[in-house]
């Protein structure tokens, strides 16, 4: 992982903790009140035993075990529900931020992570990642009692501490070397499961794709493709943990057996008793057993590697934007030496356009010409690598982002219904449009009529309203009319449906009035035909910028239209890409 994400990594854990600086003071104290009475336990059964073979009454010190056993099992108990809740909460904490992260970042997140893969990291990981507060937690108490047993078994006599000492360091080095070679395996398991979640979800979205072209099994061999790297980092994973606790048991005993062995010495010295005896091999076993420590290190791992991930998510840098608000203006709309890459090609070269406010431009070039790459970058849903794109003189970039919105509509190819109810979806947006706005934009973009034919009109449930492509498109449309703006996008979003309708809301798109400036990637000829001027992009410039007629005279510029109009209707998928 780069210095950078680790970091990211280290901050998003100590904010974690820091979140639940409270709660994890409580684990802490339970933790140690729940060593200390484990540390205590042998001193009082040593003590007792000491009583019983002196021939004294014992009933006090065995009346202390029980009361020390009764209270363990009671910390033990408080501890358990303090982590589950601990991590619940810092699990819900991580993914509320984490989704407003993503929704802020917009489609960047998607470009840079699979959705798949992002939604594997926002719900496993983000839950794995919740557990890093308790585990540090019990990691520090799991650290507490074998120092606690050292420091018991010191008090006792000095050289019973001194010979599991001489032990100890090759006991740490074993936990070192557990500890890097799990975080290893389990980011590389981590990582795979990202990539099966992102495939399946691939899968999801292309499911009638997959159906028309009989390749389910073909399909499923290629999610699951990654299983038998998982299967063999999952292996690896144990591998590192079994040959860790067998090299730390094979190693305890002959700890234990050096301070038995010391303190049977002292006893023939007369300086242990018989319990102490006992103590000092309890505090042994106590000070050797690293199986609690490798657990809780185990799950510091898995949590360290998937806040690992989710920071990785986090450094995606999430769109600025500036205070500055529009002038008065119709929406003049301006690139200036816009460059745009996209897979390592640049896909738009130096562009320089200028829109008038209140006029149509249609956008047209040939397939993978950048059209939608300019539609984007003119309402800044994505950024250019270079230049600046500026609406009635302003830089997009500085633009709070509530003017952005409030003036910038957007009309997709295929547009995602959100919202509960069909109202809800064409009203979708901040600040919300009036019940009467979102009907006269239903009925501009020819979609109140078919919205009143569902069994609940505009109530109706989108769940409960399964729609063509063609209809899905003009919810779309109503939804960027009801919002207004001064600068109104259209990607492709007359393109499913038919030529009448098509002229009908396209005859009303014009009718809005020159207070408004159209920008339109089109496909069709007579869409480009409607506009005042069409800008036609072609090896990543504006080729030519002129009105409709007059490049028709052009048999390339015909040819970018023949192109498109063959392969009309590829592509619109449900749910497959779409926005
Ligand atoms: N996230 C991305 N990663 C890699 N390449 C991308 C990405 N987004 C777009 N591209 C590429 O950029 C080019 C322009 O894409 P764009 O969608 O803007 O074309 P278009 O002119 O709208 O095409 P069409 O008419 O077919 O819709 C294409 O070659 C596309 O493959």
């Amino acid at each position: 992982m780069p210095t950078t994400e680790q970091a990211a990594q280290r901050r998003l854990l100590t904010e974690s903790t820091r979140y639940n600086t409270g709660r994890c003071l409580v684990l802490c104290l339970l933790s140690l009140a729940g060593t200390g009475a484990g540390l205590l336990l042998p001193l009082a059964i040593g003590r007792a035993l000491d009583a019983v073979l002196a021939g004294n009454d014992a009933t006090g010190w065995v009346l202390w075990c029980a009361a020390l056993v009764g209270l363990m099992a009671a910390l033990d108990a408080g501890e358990e529900v303090l982590s589950a809740t601990t991590a619940a909460r810092t699990t819900l904490w991580l993914r509320g931020r984490l989704v407003r992260h993503v929704l802020a970042v917009g489609p960047r997140a998607t470009a840079r992570f699979p959705a798949g893969d992002l939604v594997a990291r926002l719900v496993g990981n983000a839950a794995q990642a919740g557990t890093a507060p308790a585990v540090l937690a019990g990691l520090f108490a799991a650290v507490a009692a074998p120092v606690g047993a050292v420091v018991a078994l010191g008090l006792i006599d000095f050289w019973l501490a001194a010979v599991f000492l001489g032990g100890a360091p090759v006991l740490v080095l074993l936990l070192r070397a557990f500890t890097r070679a799990s975080s290893d395996c389990v980011a590389q398991y981590q990582t795979i499961q990202g990539d099966i979640a992102g495939r399946l979800t691939e899968a999801i979205g292309g499911a009638r794709t997959i159906a028309a072209a009989h390749t389910e099994r073909k399909e499923a061999a290629r999610v699951l493709a990654p299983l038998p790297e998982l299967a063999r980092q999952g292996v690896r994973m144990w591998h590192v943990q079994a040959r860790s606790q067998a090299q730390a048991v094979a190693l305890a005993p002959l700890l234990q057996i050096g301070v038995v062995a010391m303190a049977c010495y002292l006893i023939l010295q007369h300086r242990l008793s018989v319990g102490e005896l006992l103590a000092a091999i309890r505090y042994a076993a106590l000070a050797t057993g690293v199986g609690v420590l490798v657990g809780q290190l185990g799950g510091l791992v898995r949590a360290k590697a998937s806040a690992g991930r989710l920071a990785e998510v986090q450094e995606i840098p999430a769109t600025r934007h500036g205070d500055a608000r529009l002038p008065a203006g119709k929406g003049a709309l301006e690139l200036r030496g816009v460059t745009a890459r996209r897979g390592g090609r640049t896909v738009l070269d130096g562009v320089d356009l200028t829109v008038p406010g209140g006029r149509t431009v249609a956008v047209v070039g040939r397939s993978g010409a950048g059209k939608s790459l300019l539609a984007a970058l003119a309402g800044r849903l994505a950024d250019p690598d270079q230049g600046t794109v500026l609406l009635d003189g302003v830089p997009l970039g500085n633009l709070t982002r509530a003017e952005l919105r409030r003036h910038i509509g957007y009309a997709f190819e295929r547009p995602a219904l959100l919202g509960a109810t069909i109202e809800d979806t064409i009203g979708f947006g901040e600040p919300r449009p009036t019940r009467d706005s979102v009907r006269r934009a239903a009925d501009a973009a020819c979609a109140d009529g078919f919205v009143r034919s569902l069994p609940e009109g505009y109530a109706t449930t989108c769940t409960a309203a399964p729609l063509s492509g063609g209809e899905a498109q003009r919810l779309g449309l109503a939804r960027a009319f009801a919002r207004g703006g001064r600068l109104m996008i259209l990607d492709d979003a007359l393109s499913s449906l038919d030529t009448v309708t098509e002229h009908r809301v396209a005859e009303a798109l014009l009718r809005t009035g020159p207070s408004r400036t159209r920008l339109i990637v089109a496909h069709r000829a007579a869409t480009a035909a409607r506009a005042d001027a069409v800008a036609w992009l072609e090896g990543g410039r504006i080729r030519a910028f002129d009105a409709h007629e007059r490049l028709w005279q052009l048999p390339d510029y015909r040819g970018a239209f023949e192109q498109q109009e063959d392969g009309d209707g590829d592509g619109a998928e449900e749910g497959e890409g779409g926005e």
